[in-house]
């Protein structure tokens, strides 16, 4: 019989201490301490202005801390800029579409795959010399749903097919951390089942962050909830002990419930 080995993964894929930003004194992000554990789903939600988009562009390097730390994958990524953040192995798609319209969705796939750091600096390369990438943007759009429309513009999709092609574009860098700002946001009913089950097949072997003020994705998706409001940690924990308890449902759920 083997014994237990004991876990090499037990601390958190992400954890933050104390973060903290401040515009202009004004404190958008305050003392947050998040943990994200190896494996989980784990969803951000809040009111309007609770923090949770500037969070998400301390984590990615687009905002720079007023104080304390963010540790990813055993690096000290604080005040790191995006494009060494990236390749550590987060990936992040964002609440706005950033789409080429008029760039098929392979050629979307193509550059993201050429790219350690997304779609940023190698827009201007022979879209020949991206022909090596081909096999793999045709497994991503498979397993969005969108293998079919390789050849199309972006200009030509619905709605939630863009949101799925910036899905595949943020699994392009194969992240170990996947982070998606409001994936359901917008959407229609029939959408936003489509993407719940579509964030829960390429969360496999992966963490996921994401926000959202659907309730109902939160409960489907997330094994934990951190609830922030203006700019605090309110409570944390598995959905159905967070929606519980009374400080969520008075800053938050019960106006979204009742
Ligand atoms: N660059 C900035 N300069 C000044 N204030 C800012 C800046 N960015 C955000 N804020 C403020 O910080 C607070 C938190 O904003 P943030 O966008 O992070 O909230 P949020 O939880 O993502 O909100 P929403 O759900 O509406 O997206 C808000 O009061 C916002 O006005």
């Amino acid at each position: 019989m083997h014994e237990e080995v004991p876990a090499l993964t037990a601390t958190p894929l992400l954890e933050t201490r104390s973060l903290t930003k401040e515009f202009r004194g004004f404190r958008a992000v305050s003392g947050v301490d998040l943990a994200v554990e190896r494996g989980t789903i784990h969803a951000l939600v809040g009111p309007n202005g609770a923090g949770k988009t500037t969070l998400f562009n301390l984590l990615t390097g687009f905002l720079t801390p007023t104080s304390g730390t963010v540790h990813f994958d055993g690096h000290d990524i604080t005040g790191k800029a995006p494009e060494q953040i990236a390749p550590l192995g987060i990936a992040r798609s964002f609440q706005i579409t950033s789409l080429f319209e008029a760039m098929t969705l392979q050629e979307h796939l193509e550059l993201a795959l050429a790219s350690p750091t997304g779609l940023a600096n190698q827009w201007w390369r022979s879209v020949a010399r991206l022909s090596r990438f081909r096999k793999r943007s045709l497994e991503l759009l498979d397993q969005v749903g969108l293998a079919d429309r390789a050849g199309a513009p972006a200009s030509s999709l619905a709605y939630g097919q863009k949101r799925a092609l910036e899905l595949a574009i943020a699994m392009a860098l194969d992240p170990k951390l996947l982070l998606l700002d409001e994936p359901t946001a917008g959407m229609g009913l029939e959408d936003v089942d489509r993407t719940i089950g579509l964030v829960k097949s390429l969360s496999a072997g992966r963490t996921v962050v994401f926000v959202d003020h659907n309730m109902h994705v939160v409960g489907s998706l997330a094994d934990r909830v951190t609830v922030l409001q203006s700019g605090q940690v309110l409570a944390e924990g598995p959905y159905d002990q967070v929606r519980a308890d009374e400080r969520v449902i008075t800053a938050y759920l019960g106006a979204v419930h009742e």
